[in-house]
């Protein structure tokens, strides 16, 4: 039986590369605290002979949801969960590479991939809402995706706690959207929409949107009182000219979707701001042995990448009499100091037989859009040779987040 023998000999994770969504059903044999899936129901019963395992059998669509077993709470492995795919899955996947935590998937349709230097964590690859959901279903520990997934479907749950708020992609906000012409031609705050004699009981206002959950709230909370809210999926932006709907409450980016399909946004219709978030549940950081400390390692590096990634390294030579001269002078006639301070070190030159030391090698960093600024003012204060190059990494006392986080759990 080739699938027991691969777990018998290469181990479990290996096994776990079958494809639950290729097959019409499948299976899961529980053994220990291992979840094993199979392509169908002989290879199971085979597996299920020549060992001693509980077997028990998943439909299709209970895919999705958890079951209550006991590797729940007795999982060892600590548990990532991406997006599969969408805007947000490439951008994920380049800034864990960029944190030197490049995530390594064999085949482009298995949802199980591992990163080397964390040993002891599996990530696996989910729609976005789905994220959210499996955090939630203690089914994975983490996850990364937009805060707007996790507010529409974390539904408030206190278990689910953000470790870091701003990745930097996936930046945009929920809005509400209504034509430019006809009825709301001149209505440009959500207080004009709601005054508007036009919604009644028998004919609301109607709003389509793929967040329920946020836009019940956020009705609510603007006071809109004849409203219904309809869903779809995509392309929302049709339906008001499709007659389909009045309004829209969506993701706005550029501007442009909404402007191409002569809709605008109004004063007071922005729902939440979001962007690309890692995302917990505090339930697996307080009891999953080792998911503090993964999370703990995770976060310092995105941190230390995030920080870098704006700055540049900036070295350049200046003539001075001392390096206590040359400090001065930057730090008093300069913005540009570094971290701490200037590193400064002496530069020797050889001159006439004899050893100099009237140049020193100064080293500071500077943000990006600041770095023809910083060459200037280092000109003007005698500085040549100027080197630039990119930061990797800024590790630098404990980030305030994990600080954060800690509290956020009362350690
Ligand atoms: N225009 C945009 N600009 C920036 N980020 C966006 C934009 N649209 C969506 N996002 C972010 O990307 C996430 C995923 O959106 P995407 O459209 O790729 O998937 P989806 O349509 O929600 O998923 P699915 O197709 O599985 O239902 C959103 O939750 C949001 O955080
Ligand atoms: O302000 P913009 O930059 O134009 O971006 C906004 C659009 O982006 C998202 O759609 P997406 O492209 O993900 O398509 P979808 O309808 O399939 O979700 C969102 O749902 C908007 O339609
Ligand atoms: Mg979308």
């Amino acid at each position: 039986m080739a699938l027991y023998d691969a777990f018998c000999t290469t181990g479990i994770q290996q096994t776990l590369g079958f494809s639950p969504s290729l097959s019409p059903s499948f299976y899961r044999a529980r053994l220990s605290t291992q979840t094993l899936p199979f392509s169908s129901r002989r290879e199971l019963r085979a597996f299920q002979c020549s060992s001693s395992v509980i077997v028990e059998e998943l439909r299709n669509d209970d895919a999705g949801t958890s079951l209550a077993l006991p590797e729940k709470t007795d999982r060892k492995v600590v548990r990532l969960a991406l997006p599969s795919k969408g805007r947000m899955a490439e951008d994920t996947i380049n800034l864990l590479k960029d944190c030197q935590l490049a995530v390594h998937k064999p085949n482009p349709r298995q949802y199980i991939a591992s990163i080397s230097s964390l040993p002891g964590l599996e990530v696996w690859f989910q729609r976005a809402s789905d994220v959210v959901r499996k955090i939630r279903a203690g089914d994975v520990d983490l996850g990364i995706v937009g805060y707007d997934m996790v507010c529409e479907y974390g539904e408030d749950d206190d278990d689910l706690i953000v470790v870091h708020d701003a990745l930097g992609f996936g930046e945009c906000h929920l809005a509400l959207a209504i034509p430019t012409s006809g009825i709301f031609e001149n209505i440009s705050s959500v207080s004009e929409l709601a005054a508007m004699k036009h919604w009644s009981p028998e004919r609301p206002l109607r709003i389509v949107t793929g967040y329920t959950h946020l836009g019940k709230k956020f009705v609510d909370k603007i006071g809109l009182k004849h409203v219904r809210l309809l869903t779809a999926d995509g392309a929302l932006e049709a339906a008001p000219a499709m007659g389909t709907a009045d309004a829209i409450l969506d993701l706005v980016s550029s501007g442009t979707t909404l402007r191409e399909n002569s809709l605008k946004e109004i004063e007071g219709g922005t729902v939440l701001q979001s962007q690309g978030v890692l995302v917990a549940s505090k339930r697996s950081l307080l009891l999953r042995e080792t998911a503090l400390d993964k999370t703990h390692e995770i976060l310092e590096r995105l941190e230390a990448h995030l920080r870098a990634k704006n700055q540049f390294t900036v070295t350049a030579n200046m003539r001075g009499n001392s390096k206590d001269e040359v400090a001065e002078r930057i730090l008093l006639n300069t913005e540009f100091h570094g971290l701490q301070g200037p590193t400064i070190c002496p530069v020797f030159s050889k001159m006439n037989g004899s050893v100099l030391e009237n140049y020193y090698a100064i080293i500071i960093c500077v943000t990006k859009h600041r770095l023809y600024d910083a060459v200037k003012q280092l000109r003007k204060i005698g500085g040549s040779g100027v080197l630039v190059s990119p930061l990797t990494y800024i590790f630098d006392e404990e980030p305030p987040r994990w600080r954060m986080l800690l509290d956020k759990l009362n350690q």
